[in-house]
């Protein structure tokens, strides 16, 4: 889950999504949480000297600042973004907006600029990404800065390369064949389907199943699940203060206090049922007592008495949380077998941000890995299983911080398929619009899978033109919507003064920026990324950042990417879709960009896939590719 605010309209064809009253007052409240991102729930911080000049501010009302002319074109024009990017246009790539009671937000749209800020200053998020703290854990990478955050990178880091996710490409594949069963099941009955909500629960199971090791099938539980529900419940009951922020304050209310534990206790205890099963599993003892006051006792000792018979003891000591290379509160599991002395080479998993620029090629998240981190790849079936055995190594004495464990879970449920669902859902809004790449694509897949069911990762790569749907997919409608950072006091950018001031930058705003990618940049047309020497071959980084760059990247970038491969290659090989909604497709901006109406689609089985194999493979030969 990424801190993301505003509201963002459809850029399909330009149009400009009608408002209601109610998402417009949302945009306004969001306007303030984007302005207030920086001070959390405390006052705003004194303005320290100005270190450099004022950059330009639009036209604003004395008392009402900037709330006034925002209110006024959600109310009439179109989302925040919108906004941002006719500003942009109008002030330069540097400007500055504010609303009542909140610190200045400096919108930082030159790339050189977001650069130096992202890699070089590496300033630290907004502080008030800690107000998802339930949600996402109280040591979430999303969160950490420093040595901390470091660490818990380079633990995860290799989970997340492509040598990993080769290895994982089956896991993706049987969750999607649940999603084509459901798509059998509509075709069947003629039943229009909401494709971003098959789309969500398809992504769950793929983030446990790969993530963590844990079969759930959340398409047939649908959201009645006890994992969906305890999310949920917590998602919405923290959102509501994120999105409410004058009356943010009310979070801290006793009962709110209470509530907020209760919801927390409930997703905590589900999740650290799994790490406890699959730690047990992996032949590590779990110190009871700690697990569950971490997480709730009931669920904990239930889960742990359901694997009687693993060894579960407790021997863990907070003592050796001093040890552990994750500081936090105690460490609560340690190992039962020492781990491998051979294998205690230096871990050499990178988090820098080269390794990561192009998600879309060949490079990735994980860096080099040893020769060591490569077997114990080979040996995990999972993300956590892998994370776990490189914490073990690292540690001096094998022991583990299993609340930064449970917190990565927190983090990986929710970042972890709310956006990849986004860009799927809003992929197949833009197929459904533009049936010659509908077309164009559906050939690709059938030319490049033949009669296979099951996508190979050999085969998924040579899909030239999926990726490039997907490129320009996450271009015109990017998931995570607006980034915040904090200027540190004393600090200036570019000769503007940013002290105690949210920088903030938008990817959708670099990525409609005509100067760098021509004057069609707001059309969606995938074949830009094929151009030889077109446009799209040389933008500079900072102006296509889907999932941002430098060292606080999505770690998940590749893991997305495979996912929506999988799930769109094996889709429509098998079916056709129709847009059924009675109009246009928003944006519902909540955490991420959702489509608002769900993407309702009418569902066909395509024709015999012999013959369509046959006539794809003279339309790809006749388009190219
Ligand atoms: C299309 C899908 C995705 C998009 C567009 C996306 C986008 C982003 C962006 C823009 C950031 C930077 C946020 C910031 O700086 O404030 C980010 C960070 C992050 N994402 Fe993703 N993400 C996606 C999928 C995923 C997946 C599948 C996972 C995990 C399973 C994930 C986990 C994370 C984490 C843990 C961070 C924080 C990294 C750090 O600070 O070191 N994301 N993502």
């Amino acid at each position: 889950m990424q801190l993301a605010y505003g509201q963002q309209g459809c850029c399909m064809g330009g149009h400009a999504a009608p408002r209601s009253h109610r998402s417009t007052v949302r945009g306004i409240l969001r306007v303030h949480a984007v302005a207030g991102a920086a001070s959390g729930s405390t006052s705003p911080p004194q303005p320290s000297r100005p270190k450099g000049k004022q950059p330009p501010r639009p036209p604003e009302l004395p008392g009402l600042m900037h709330s006034a002319s925002m209110t006024a074109y959600l109310a009439t024009q179109g989302d925040l973004e919108r906004l941002l990017l006719q500003w942009r246009q109008q002030h330069g790539p540097f400007f500055e907006f504010q609303v009542p009671g909140s610190p200045p937000v400096m919108v930082v749209a030159d790339p050189e600029a977001i650069r130096e800020v992202y890699e070089v200053l590496q300033y630290h998020k907004s502080p008030r990404y800690k107000d998802l703290l339930p949600v996402l854990g109280s040591q979430s990478m999303v969160m950490s800065e420093g040595h901390t955050w470091k660490a818990q990178r380079d633990a995860f880091n290799p989970g997340f390369s492509s040598s990993f996710l080769k290895t994982a490409l089956p896991g993706f594949i049987s969750c999607t064949e649940h999603l084509v069963e459901r798509l059998e099941a509509a075709a069947e009955q003629r039943e229009v389907v909401q494709l971003h909500h098959l789309t969500v629960l398809t992504t769950l199971e793929v983030i446990c199943k790969v993530g963590f090791g844990e079969d759930i099938d959340f398409l047939s539980a649908g959201r009645s699940g006890p994992l969906w529900t305890a999310f949920e419940g917590l998602g919405r009951h923290v959102a509501w203060f994120l999105d409410n922020v004058p009356l943010n304050w009310m979070k801290d209310l006793p009962w709110n206090v209470s509530k907020t534990q209760r919801m927390q206790q409930q997703l905590d205890s589900q999740l650290m049922a799994i790490l406890v099963k699959r730690l047990q599993e992996m032949g590590i003892s779990v110190d009871r007592q700690a697990a569950a006051a971490l997480a709730g006792a009931d669920v904990v000792s239930s889960s742990v008495a359901s694997s009687a018979g693993t060894g579960a003891s407790s021997s863990s000591s907070s003592s050796s949380a001093a040890k552990c290379p994750f500081p936090g509160v105690a460490a609560a599991v340690s190992a039962a077998t020492a781990p491998d002395t051979a294998q205690r080479t230096t871990l050499t998993t990178s988090s820098s941000s080269s390794d990561a620029e192009c998600p879309f090629g060949d490079t990735d998240t994980g860096g080099e890995a040893s020769a060591a981190t490569e077997q114990m790849m080979l040996d995990s079936k999972d993300i956590l299983m892998l994370a776990v055995k490189l914490c073990q190594k690292e540690s001096v004495d094998g022991s583990l911080d299993l609340e930064m464990l449970l917190s990565q879970m927190k983090t990986f449920f929710a970042a972890g398929h709310d956006t990849t669902a986004g860009l799927l859902g809003w992929t197949m809004w833009y197929l459904c619009q533009h049936p010659q790449v509908e077309r164009r694509l559906a050939a690709e897949v059938a030319a490049v899978l033949g009669s296979s069911s099951q996508p190979s990762y050999q085969q998924l790569s040579e899909m030239r033109y999926l990726n490039a749907v997907l490129k320009e997919s996450l271009r015109v409608r990017p998931p995570v919507g607006l980034l915040a950072r904090w200027g540190p006091e004393g600090s200036s950018l570019a000769g503007y003064d940013t002290s105690s001031k949210v920088l903030l930058v938008s990817p959708y705003v670099q990525h409609m920026d005509t100067q760098v990618w021509g004057p069609d940049a707001a059309d969606f047309r995938p074949e830009r990324w094929l151009e030889e020497g077109g446009p799209a071959q040389r933008v500079p980084p900072y102006s296509y950042m889907p999932f941002s760059r430098g060292p606080r990247n999505c770690i998940g970038a590749q893991f997305a990417l495979l996912e929506a491969k999988t799930i769109l290659a094996m889709m429509l090989q098998k079916f056709e879709f129709e847009y059924a909604g009675d109009k246009p497709e928003e944006v519902l901006m909540s955490v991420t960009a959702h489509p608002k109406f769900g993407v309702p689609l009418r569902v066909r089985r395509r024709a015999q896939p012999a013959a369509a194999a046959a006539a794809a493979a003279a339309a790809a030969a006749g388009a190219g590719l």
